[in-house]
């Protein structure tokens, strides 16, 4: 059995009207077919079905308004997550430009918020003062606000980007920077990642401090000359006479259902590179204190926010200028058995794994990384000294990977230490499927981390 989900038509839809249905209860629907229709008031578009099943119930009947977001809709029978809809963007309004919708990410963030969800108990930074007031805060807000308080405190910090300005961002994560800071600080840019990341390096370089926004990672590719070859090598090679001080930030990882060039981690990619800082947040706080950290640095950052997230709210320390230290990892649960690694979206899963495993009576201490490059092993090989063993989970690849890194060094520093081979939580080593079905099949989550626990500690 498997229910249809009101999907998200852009990332920032929260709701919709459904306009028709073209199935009704007892009817057998096959791949492709369009089973409904849905408004909002961007675009309106029509819903297909992803596989064959018959229609079990109606639970939403035509002509509702209003429909939230991940509602379930109808119910299939068949496997979960075979039938799943894939929506079809058709017609969007003249006036409402549907960046993310039109290049495929439109069904995004909002339909994971239950699998990313925050620890119950946050260990605290030891920055921050035990009175600090704690605000919950979106982390699209979070790095909006790292943001502009960089630009009020900083004159040369201007942001750049595909829709950053008029659209406030296609995540809104720039909301209201352009009617604050004007147009020559907050810049639309035509659809041109390899122009306008230079043209920021070039800025960098002459004394200015740009944040370079991609629609995301993945358009980021067409820069990637600009961020290595530019960005990252020419303090070394103008013999330290040259800097650029910039940030790279957008969405990286996996999203829902846009299939394998839109969907991908991109952390193994810059971690190798040599003067690169790469940092990847996991909640709101770090989002915030991380962003103003890479702003100010004087290096090239690349900032990997996740596309799956930006809706999801933690608390961030009301504090007067909040900055998170780049290079630190965060021991954000205590454990005696294993130790977990993990960055970004994976720290959600690998903090409900170890829940799960607690319940078990398997104690396991949860490393966020947050930043990759430089690595905090010091911090890693600290918790495997403790707990003896490890597990690395990531969401990229694992040939070559994050966790691959994490192994060797703590093979490095704790050999000694480790009584158990330790093992790595990774992607499947394929492009990311479309298909519903075999996306879930190819991912880690918190099942997958689980089971190699219990295989560690056997
Ligand atoms: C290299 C790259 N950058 C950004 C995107 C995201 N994207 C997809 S469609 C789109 C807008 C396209 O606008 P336009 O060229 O005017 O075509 P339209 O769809 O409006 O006809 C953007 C920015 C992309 N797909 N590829």
């Amino acid at each position: 059995m498997t229910d249809i989900l009101m999907p998200a038509l852009s990332p920032t839809m929260e709701e919709g009207t459904l306009t028709k249905w073209h199935i009704k209860a007892g009817d057998v629907v096959s791949a492709g077919q369009v089973i409904a229709e849905i408004e909002t008031d961007k675009a309106t578009m029509e819903v297909e079905a992803v596989d064959e099943g018959e229609v079990l119930e109606i639970l939403v009947p035509e002509g509702s308004e209003n429909v939230k977001v991940n509602t379930p809709i109808a119910r299939l029978a068949g496997e979960d997550g075979a039938a799943a809809p894939a929506p079809k963007a058709d017609a969007p309004k003249a006036d409402a430009p549907l960046p993310i919708a039109t290049s495929g990410s439109g069904e995004t963030e909002e339909k994971t918020d239950d699998t990313a969800v925050g620890p119950k108990v946050q260990l605290r930074d030891p920055e921050i003062p035990a009175d600090a007031k704690l605000v919950k805060t979106t982390i699209r807000d979070a790095l909006r606000d790292a943001m502009a308080e960089e630009m009020r405190r900083d004159d040369r910090v201007f942001l750049i980007g595909e829709e950053v300005a008029q659209y406030q961002g296609a995540y809104k994560v720039s909301r209201e920077l352009l009617q604050e800071f004007g147009d020559k600080r907050v810049v639309d840019t035509p659809i041109t990642e390899h122009g306008f990341a230079g043209l920021g390096v070039g800025a960098a370089m002459a004394g200015l401090k740009p944040i370079v926004e991609f629609m995301t990672w993945n358009f980021g590719m067409q820069a990637i000359d600009h961020i290595i070859n530019s960005a990252a090598k020419t303090l070394y090679m103008s013999g330290g006479q040259i800097r650029a001080p910039i940030v790279f930030r957008g969405p990286n990882g996996a999203a829902s259902r846009v299939a394998a060039q839109h969907s991908q981690d991109y952390s193994a990619w810059y971690a190798q590179v040599p003067g690169l800082k790469v940092i990847a947040p996991y909640d709101a706080a770090d989002a915030k204190g991380l962003l103003k950290a890479a702003i100010r640095d004087p290096n090239p950052v690349v900032f990997l926010e996740h596309e799956m997230m930006y809706g999801l709210e933690f608390d961030v320390p009301d504090v007067e200028d909040y900055v998170v230290p780049i290079g630190k990892a965060k021991v954000r649960r205590e454990g005696t058995d294993v130790t977990i690694t993990a960055h970004s979206r994976m720290v959600g899963f690998a903090l409900q794994a170890a829940e799960k495993l607690a319940e078990e009576g398997i104690s396991c201490e949860v490393v966020d990384l947050r930043t990759l490059r430089p690595l905090d092993h010091e911090t890693i090989v600290e918790s495997v000294k403790k707990t003896n063993r490890l597990v690395s989970a990531e969401e990229g690849w694992g040939p070559m990977g994050v966790g691959a890194e994490v192994v060797a060094r703590v093979i490095e520093h704790a050999f000694d230490y480790l009584d158990a081979p330790p093992l790595r939580v990774h992607q499947e080593d394929v492009p990311l499927p479309y298909a519903a079905n075999l996306e879930v099949l190819s991912l880690p989550g918190a099942d997958k981390i689980i089971k190699a626990v219990k295989q560690v500690i056997a």
